[in-house]
């Protein structure tokens, strides 16, 4: 049976405008989505959105997470502390396919200053689209939890 998928995103305010962009690709190309801030492009800080994005993924209240700072790294950092997060910084889409069919990643970070809004469209397409490919990758990412 089709499912619409819900996705969680979130930014600071370097990654705010990427941020709105990125939900009207989402809502253009059939998604639900859950924001979880931040609203405005006023300096705040990455962590009070990635724990709430990392959170919603983790309860499965989400299908996936998409974190947008200016270097992806904060934001990354923050989700991964998280219990059954794997978040993936991908500033070219080849990392995004590669984050989804090795690591079974489900959550995708994007750094705004570092790539066009063109670019983080097509990271957000193909992660959301490419599948996990088991097999060598599944035991791998099976040692990955502490
Ligand atoms: O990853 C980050 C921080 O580790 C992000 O790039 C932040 O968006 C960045 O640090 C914000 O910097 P600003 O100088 O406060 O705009």
């Amino acid at each position: 049976m089709f499912r619409i998928m819900t996705i969680a995103i979130g930014s600071d305010h370097a990654g705010f405008e990427y941020k709105e962009a990125l939900k009207k690709w989402l809502e253009t190309n059939g998604y639900s989505l859950k924001d979880f801030g931040t609203h405005s492009a006023e300096a705040a800080d990455y962590a009070d959105f990635a724990h709430p994005v990392a959170e919603a993924v983790e309860n499965k209240t989400c299908d996936f997470g998409l974190l947008v700072c200016g270097s992806a790294n904060g934001v990354a950092i923050t989700a991964n502390k998280h219990q059954g997060i794997r978040a993936a910084i991908c500033w070219a889409e080849e990392l995004a396919a590669l984050a989804r069919q090795h690591n079974d990643a489900n959550v995708v970070c994007i750094p705004a200053r570092f790539v066009s809004m063109d670019t983080a469209e097509k990271i957000t397409g193909t992660f959301l689209t490419t599948a996990f490919e088991g097999g060598r990758h599944a035991r791998r990412v099976g040692k990955i939890s502490c």
